[in-house]
């Protein structure tokens, strides 16, 4: 059963639309993040189901409960919806220990004090962070603040953690170790969670469902690799960067049908002595294990992995794997 269900939603600024009957369903235990490029209504869909904005149709059901029925006038308020928030810039009281900010909304909450300080510890040594309970968040490094805002995210034992960009202020090996411990957590814990963020990384590293939203709508739907792997269109395709995007005539010779671009996954091309295309090395970055040729292919960049130190300049001939090739029409 959808722990969250999202039916009929719309909203207008003024005459602007700016989310256009959005439906969603988020699985008991499941994280799904909103992502999309910068005004596409992501966030004010994230307050809506947070309470803090209103929407103008539309129903959102948590479980057993209407969070919004716009036809019968329900709106329940933001304290009776049982939330946890994790913001990007943590949103930590700065003169409170680590301890302090994690009992401080069971405190508001009246839960009883000792009942309060078995629930900082266990949430605590959730997120790693027991040994720093009596620490001002100052001393320590965006990784640890985040994992305390996580932690009282889940001190009230929330239905819901809804998280906004948590990654975006950390560094790069941050923000994949700290990633994968959120899904990790989430998943041990059964958390249901929607994530906010216009970061393609950052979906894939903690989404079971990704919501693509472009203008108001939900663009596409599905697992991290079916998005990334058969994007609904070209728009989506560049959004998501997913592959090489060229000329079918550049790819397969002739034009495919209708067809007349085609989408090229950089793990796609391959490195062949006797293959028919021919490009040029502009340059190569070794990245992880491999390197990142980018090359010119017909007057077009594209980008291709390979174990090879390539020379720039240096000419090379591609084969393709023409069953992870998608077609499109040219928009
Ligand atoms: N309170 C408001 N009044 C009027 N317009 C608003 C209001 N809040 C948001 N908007 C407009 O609604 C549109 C969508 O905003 P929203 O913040 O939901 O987008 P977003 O996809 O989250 O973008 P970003 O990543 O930049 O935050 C934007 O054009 C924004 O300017």
């Amino acid at each position: 059963m959808s722990q969250l269900s999202i039916q009929h939603l719309s909203k207008a600024f003024g005459h602007t639309a700016i989310l256009r009957d959005i439906n969603l369903e988020v699985e008991q235990g499941s994280f799904l993040t909103l992502l999309g490029p910068s005004g596409c209504g992501k966030t004010t869909l994230l307050r809506i189901i947070a309470g803090l904005e209103q929407a103008d149709q539309g129903r959102i059901q948590a479980g057993e409960r209407a969070f919004v029925d716009c036809a019968a006038g329900v709106e329940l308020p933001v304290q009776q919806r049982r939330l946890g928030f994790v913001f990007q810039d943590y949103g930590l009281w700065p003169h409170m220990s680590v301890a302090d900010n994690v009992a401080f909304p069971l405190q508001m909450a009246r839960v009883r004090r000792h009942d309060i300080a078995v629930r900082v510890r266990e949430v605590l040594t959730a997120v790693r962070l027991q040994q720093h309970a009596d620490k001002l968040p100052e001393k320590l490094s965006g990784g640890q603040k985040q994992r305390v805002s996580i932690a009282r995210a889940l001190a009230a034992k929330p239905g819901l953690i809804l998280f906004d960009e948590p990654l975006s202020n950390l560094d790069a090996n941050l923000r994949e170790e700290l990633g994968q411990e959120i899904r990790l957590l989430s998943k041990q814990l059964g958390l249901t969670c929607i994530n906010v963020t216009h970061d393609r990384r950052e979906a894939q590293i903690l989404s079971d469902q990704i919501a693509l939203m472009k203008d108001g709508l939900c663009h596409q739907l599905g697992a991290p690799e079916q998005l990334f792997r058969a994007p609904v269109d070209l728009w989506a395709a560049r959004f998501l960067d997913a592959g090489n995007i060229l000329p079918a005539a550049t790819v397969m010779g002739e034009p495919q049908g209708t067809a007349q671009q085609v989408l090229v996954p950089r793990g796609a091309f391959r490195l062949a002595e006797d293959a028919p295309l021919q490009a040029a090395v502009i340059s190569s970055l070794y990245i992880e294990d491999r390197y990142e040729v980018t090359a010119s292919l017909d007057g077009h960049l594209v980008k291709v992995f390979t174990h090879q130190l390539l020379q720039q300049g240096q000419p090379i001939r591609l084969a393709v794997d023409h069953q992870q090739v998608l077609s499109y029409t040219a928009d």
